[in-house]
């Protein structure tokens, strides 16, 4: 049985009138990354907030290694570093200065704040900018040292909320990598709007729309459970647009030059191997064909469609 170190039930928060969260449960494991996929406003930095204690939830529970946040919050808080959404950084402060006041402040032992702080730059890559301003870091050096806070205490879970938002495709991929690396031995949850950055990162996912989980399972399953909906294809001697629009499955098609093709089908028909036979039946001399993984306004359409399928499972 796997082993959960937090433990979230029956979650519900409104800020005024309206839920911005409601009814979320799930768990989360001792080790590895789980992925909070949701659109903007779906109610992702409702739920980080409230699982780090920052947010006081309207209804539910918050358990980090059965302890009730909302009871005992010094003690729950203890488990946890957080990176919000923006990054806590005082701009002014050298990156030694900066992660010094943050081991204070998380009640590190006085005598190991040194040995705390080089042991987080060194982890997070930061080390050789120990001196430098935090206002003269690149976004993504500045993105290590949220990150470098988030880990000082040695935290059994850490909770970044869009770490890649803002940062260059380099940065986004070395901050990943410092993720993957930070997950080896504890617990890590990372929200994000995008889904290709969720699935290149984590093993776990839930999917929240509307302030509701509408999916969580792993990462396998669920691109198992997501159908593509559209492919392009690279035609050397395409047929007319009619030609292609009268393909069983097809709904749309688009010229997105005159040799590369757009089209959109019904995932329940098997459209590329149509394609292929086709394209070798009528010389249509195909050089390329790929199949498009859905937008997520596409997949939570998908999602709802298949209600009648157990989309939520435990
Ligand atoms: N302080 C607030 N007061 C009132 N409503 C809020 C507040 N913060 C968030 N909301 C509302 O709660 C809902 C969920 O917002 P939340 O910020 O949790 O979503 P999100 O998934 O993190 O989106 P984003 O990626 O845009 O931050 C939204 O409808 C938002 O407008």
């Amino acid at each position: 049985m796997l082993e959960h170190i937090v433990k979230i039930e029956g979650l519900s928060h409104r800020y005024s009138k309206d839920w911005a969260v409601k009814d979320i449960s799930f768990d989360i494991h001792r080790k590895g990354i789980l992925g909070l996929l949701g659109s903007n406003g779906a109610g992702k930095s409702t739920t980080m907030n409230i699982l780090c204690g920052v947010l006081s939830q309207t209804e539910g529970k918050v358990l980090i290694e059965g302890i009730n946040m909302r009871e005992n919050p010094e003690e729950a808080k203890k488990r946890i570093g957080f990176l919000p959404q923006n990054a806590p950084l005082y701009l002014e402060q050298t990156v030694d200065e900066y992660l010094t006041y943050c081991a204070y402040i998380r009640l590190v032992d006085k005598r190991r704040i040194k040995a705390a702080v080089d042991e987080v730059k060194e982890r997070c890559g930061v080390a050789h900018f120990s001196k430098r301003l935090i206002g003269n870091l690149s976004g993504g050096y500045r993105q290590r040292v949220g990150i470098a806070q988030a880990l000082i205490h040695k935290p059994l879970l850490v909770v970044l909320d869009e770490p890649t938002n803002g940062l260059d495709p380099n940065q986004i991929l070395e901050v990943r990598q410092l993720i993957k690396e930070i997950a080896t031995d504890r617990a890590v949850i990372f929200s994000s709007h995008i889904l290709s950055e969720i699935q290149a990162t984590c093993q776990d996912i839930i999917m929240i729309e509307g302030g509701n989980i509408v999916f969580k399972d792993t990462m396998e399953s669920f691109n198992n459970y997501i159908e593509p909906d559209s492919l392009v294809t690279t035609l050397e001697n395409p047929p007319a647009l009619s030609v292609l629009q009268a393909i069983p499955g097809i709904r749309s098609v688009e010229f997105v030059t005159d040799k590369i093709i757009r089209m959109h089908f019904d995932p329940t028909i098997d459209i590329a191997e149509s394609i292929v036979e086709l394209s070798v039946g009528q010389h249509w001399r195909l050089k390329e064909i790929t199949l498009e993984r859905s937008s997520l306004d596409a997949i939570f359409a998908q999602l709802s469609n298949k209600k009648s399928k157990p989309a939520v499972q435990s």
